[in-house]
């Protein structure tokens, strides 16, 4: 006696199915797509579990592991069999009732976004199953599970509901019956369906056979030798693994035999879905035994940071039946990793040498990936600071240079490489860093991501050459002590030593809640005031991310002291240091400002209210 029960959709998976059915009907090729691709996954599943066990010892282990597509023209029935690892009821619950991925509302926003922009993103997502409902009108899904469990069937029309009850008598694996609806009758067509197939699934690693007849051929790409392969095939390959119509950005297929027998081929996508909105992407690269699935989207061949690439990674050298936890702390994994992680960095060094317009394509794209490898993983800081690029005071604007560009161009007696951090390029060269950089003709590197002077710091040299931010107090430039004498040059008075001595000391007792020290500057050529970091550890910019951390978290924003340092040679400068005898109340409020100034400069964070009311005292009197 069977009972089916009827079970309501989660919100989300409404809204998703809405989405599926009500603007995606454009593209209703990739249903067959998705389906086909659940099957092979379902079949990757089994193989593994009964190299794991021994297929004897698995239920109905002896059938083969196939898709079988079978089609009703009168009752318009596509159907799509395989007897891969099957679902069990719960599974089925939960399985086809939710989205196995974040399913929020911004997620659906951005899917919905995606789906009128380009409406093959949608396998990127894991819509996958649901796609059946825009060509089905009714879908059956008849599962049942490895376990040897009772089959069931899942029923429903995906408008609002989905019913399960027991289905006695099935064998192991999965039957997607697919009602279709009006308009839709092509797809119970054989030619339409062989198209399909040819298009989308020519790389599913299993026979699939349209009503009896083989329709692919089973091949692994990525063992078969370089030059016998044409570009054609590895971008179908790359489509079909990556579930994109457009040609990858890169392609690298490498193999080797001693220390490790690796095959890979690995590809870096045109887009990159992370920087367009949507979530932290899961990992694109499938690790392979001998041409068997072991680890899908595998979180432990690759590092975190090249989470971005698609591909295959094959070796012969793991042992076929590892769980998938044993992969996280086996030591060929790791030295599997690392080689592979060592080549691809190579390889775009290569890259940016014969193209280098093409590599900065790359760079705006997945930059930002590096730039996470460099402050999460120790092991590559050094190939990867080799393909860091920024703009700097000397690279034409919006063309980043690499590191090395820099050395090239160091002055004869410079002994380390200097970055600032700003908002952009015109705030940079408007600000008080650069002016010494200026005038000694060194080359300032711009780092505008907030990212950036992490990622600097972290890398800590570069060819033996320290990386300094302009921002750290004590700053010593090739060829400096020559400033008394360029000065003079400028024809501006300079603060005699014992009064610009006095008015430091003024400073220090009047600013003492706000800095750690004031002093003379030796840097500045025309800005009356500069913040400087005191530890030359942290940056200001460094600063400003984990105080607006903080303040997100309703903390309250904590910004070390920093130091001031003043030029002499400014006519603000020297004004105030007459000012604080004949009206000191108004030289405090001068000397304050003069300090909320800097620290905006510096991108630091000032009490806006108390600026801005003693801004307008100032003007009052000023016009008063
Ligand atoms: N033929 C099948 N055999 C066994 N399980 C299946 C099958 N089809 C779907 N499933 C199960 O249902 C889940 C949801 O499938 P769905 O296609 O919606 O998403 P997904 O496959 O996880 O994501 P994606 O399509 O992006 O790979 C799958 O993860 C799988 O566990």
């Amino acid at each position: 006696m069977t009972t089916a029960t009827t079970h309501e959709f989660q919100a989300e998976t409404k809204k998703l199915l809405d989405i599926v059915i009500n603007s995606l009907y454009t593209e209703r090729d990739v249903f067959i797509r998705e389906l086909i691709s659940n099957a092979a996954d379902a079949l990757e599943k089994f193989r593994h579990e009964s190299l794991m066990h021994g297929e004897e010892e698995l239920f109905d282990g002896h059938m083969p592991l196939e898709i079988t597509i079978d089609l009703d023209e009168k009752k318009k029935l596509l159907t799509i069999t395989d007897t891969g690892i099957g679902m069990t009821k719960d599974e089925l619950l939960a399985n086809l009732g939710t989205i196995a991925h974040s399913g929020s509302n911004t997620f659906l926003t951005q899917l919905a976004e995606a789906a009128r922009k380009d409406v093959s993103l949608i396998g990127q997502f894991g819509v996958g199953f649901y796609s059946a409902f825009m060509a089905g009108a009714t879908v059956r899904v008849r599962s049942r599970s490895w376990d040897g469990s009772e089959g069931h069937e899942w029923v429903s029309d995906g408008t609002g509901t989905f019913t399960v009850s027991e289905c006695p008598g099935l064998h192991r694996g999965t039957k997607v019956i697919v009602e279709l609806k009006e308009g839709c009758e092509d797809y119970a067509k054989k030619w339409k369906v062989e198209s399909i197939i040819k298009q989308y699934s020519a790389f599913v690693p299993f026979a699939i056979k349209l009503e009896g007849e083989t329709v692919n051929t089973v091949q692994a790409l990525w063992t078969r030798n370089r030059s016998e392969i044409k570009d054609e095939e590895y971008a179908e390959f790359y489509k079909f693994i990556a579930n994109v119509s457009e040609e990858p950005m890169y392609r690298l297929h490498f193999s080797t035999d001693a220390p490790l027998a690796i095959n890979a081929l690995i590809f870096v996508p045109k887009d990159n879905l992370e920087i367009m909105g949507f979530g932290k992407i899961d990992p694109g690269v499938n690790l392979y035994c001998q041409r068997i699935l072991i680890d899908q989207h595998s979180e432990t061949i690759l590092p975190e940071w090249l989470r971005f690439l698609k591909g295959v990674i094959d070796s012969e050298d793991l042992p076929l039946n590892i769980s998938r936890q044993a992969l996280q702390d086996n030591a060929l994994v790791a030295k599997i990793r690392r080689v592979i992680s060592k080549r691809f960095l190579k390889f775009l060094e290569e890259e940016a040498k014969k193209d280098e317009t093409g590599y900065l394509e790359f760079w705006k794209t997945f930059g930002i990936y590096l730039k996470e490898g460099i402050t999460s993983d120790f092991e590559y800081r050094t190939e990867l600071g080799k393909l860091l690029r920024f703009e700097t005071s000397k690279s034409a604007d919006g063309t980043p240079v690499s590191l090395s560009d820099y050395l090239l161009r160091l002055q004869p007696d410079q002994q380390e490489i200097y970055y600032i951090n700003g908002p952009n390029r015109a705030a940079i060269e408007s600000g008080p860093y650069i002016e010494m950089f200026r005038k000694k003709d060194v080359e300032l590197i711009y780092t505008i991501e907030p990212i950036d002077d992490f990622v600097l710091s972290y890398l800590g040299e570069f060819e033996g050459k320290k990386l300094v931010s302009a921002d750290k107090a004590d700053l010593k430039l090739g060829g400096e002590d020559k400033p008394v004498e360029e000065k003079k040059e400028q024809a501006e008075p300079v603060l005699d030593d014992q009064v610009a001595a006095d008015l430091v000391g003024w400073l220090k007792e009047k600013l003492k809640e706000q800095v750690a020290d004031v002093s003379i500057s030796k840097r500045l050529v025309d800005s009356p005031a500069v913040i400087v970091n005191p530890d030359g550890f942290m940056t200001s910019s460094m600063e400003r991310i984990m105080a607006a951390g903080r303040f997100e978290k309703g903390l309250k924003p904590e910004i070390g002291k920093k130091n001031l340092e003043i030029n002499p040679g400014n006519p603000l400068i020297r004004r105030l240091s007459e000012l604080i005898t004949e009206d000191e109340p108004f030289a405090v409020e001068i000397a304050r400002q003069i300090y909320d100034n800097a620290m905006i400069q510096a991108g630091l964070l000032v009490d806006p209210l108390e600026m801005v009311a003693r801004n307008y005292r100032i003007l009052n009197r000023v016009v008063g």
